[in-house]
């Protein structure tokens, strides 16, 4: 079936309408990280670059490392732009743009966030590198997909959503990550089950002067604790990640650089040092 010009928009020279990318200026594998100036920071250890391209916030290099070749995307705050990343990269793999068809063989992308984040267990300290196990979704953008994500929730997923419901907080979506991607690049980093926020201040628990429906929102997510799994973390992309990566078939893992404390009060002194240590173990075991 023909897809839609509105429904799938090309610029003028083909590009994708945001990314503003061909399909062949991206690699299967791919890093996305949330603010654009990062992505220099990656690819400053590619060995060779070969695109540079950008449009608004989406900001792409590709290059390679050795004979591998990698894609770094900035892709802004939140799970809004995350919908648009997400089915533009697979646009870019998946769609004949010429017929506006959907290929015949799929191609399944590797995509690795690199992204900061902070905790709310006192035992993890800032500066900590962690991975997303699970990601529980606060955001409301599984509402306007059909997925199967809810039929495989397990017990803990159904334990998660009962805990969160039991706060009158909106109802959440659970997703997890590709675990061949844990096995390849999980390897000595903390693990845990991230929470994705809809917002950065009173939808993570903060106050600033705009007063807090959820006055004990750190302590919600703190108590909550099945067979010994903790939530660990607040973000604003990773559950928009893995649940349309699951819909889309592609695989994905979340790297979080720990850059707050919400439980000891602390800020990170050191926030592009993490980052970048970050970076490099990703890229090492990729
Ligand atoms: O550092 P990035 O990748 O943007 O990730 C985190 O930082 C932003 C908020 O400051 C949100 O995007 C959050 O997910
Ligand atoms: O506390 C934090 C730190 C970084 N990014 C977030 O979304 N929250």
């Amino acid at each position: 079936m023909m897809i839609a010009e509105t429904d799938l928009i090309l610029n003028a020279d083909g590009s994708i309408y945001h990314l503003n990318l061909l399909p062949e200026d991206i690699a299967e594998t791919i890093i996305t990280v949330g603010d654009p100036e990062r992505v220099g920071d990656v690819s400053k250890y590619f060995d060779r670059i070969e695109v540079k391209k950008g449009k608004r916030e989406f900001i792409t290099h590709t290059g390679y490392i050795g004979s591998k070749r990698i894609t770094v995307v900035s892709t802004g705050i939140g799970t809004d732009n995350i919908d648009i990343v997400f089915n533009e990269l697979d646009a870019l793999v998946n769609i004949d743009f010429k017929t506006r068809t959907v290929k015949p063989d799929l191609t399944r992308l590797e995509i690795v966030r690199i992204g900061t984040s902070g905790t709310i267990q006192p035992d993890i300290p800032i500066d900590s590198i962690l991975v997303s196990e699970y990601a529980l979704g606060l955001d409301n953008l599984m509402t306007f997909y059909v997925s199967d994500l809810s039929e495989k929730d397990d017990g803990l997923a159904q334990s998660l959503k009962q805990h969160v419901q039991s706060f009158q907080l909106p109802e959440p979506y659970v997703a997890s990550c590709n675990s061949n991607l844990l096995e390849k690049i999980g390897d000595g980093l903390i693990k845990g089950i991230t929470l994705t926020a809809p917002g950065f201040y009173a939808p993570q628990g903060r106050e600033v002067r705009a007063k807090n429906v959820f006055k004990n929102f750190i302590e919600i997510f703190q108590s909550f604790n099945y067979q010994g799994t903790r939530v660990t973390n607040l973000e604003m992309e990773t559950a928009g990640i893995y649940a349309l990566a699951g819909i889309l078939n592609h695989k994905a893992l979340s790297v979080n650089a720990i850059l707050a404390s919400r439980a000891k009060l602390e800020f990170s002194k050191k926030p592009y040092k993490v980052v970048d240590q970050a970076i490099k173990h990703v890229l090492e075991k990729l």
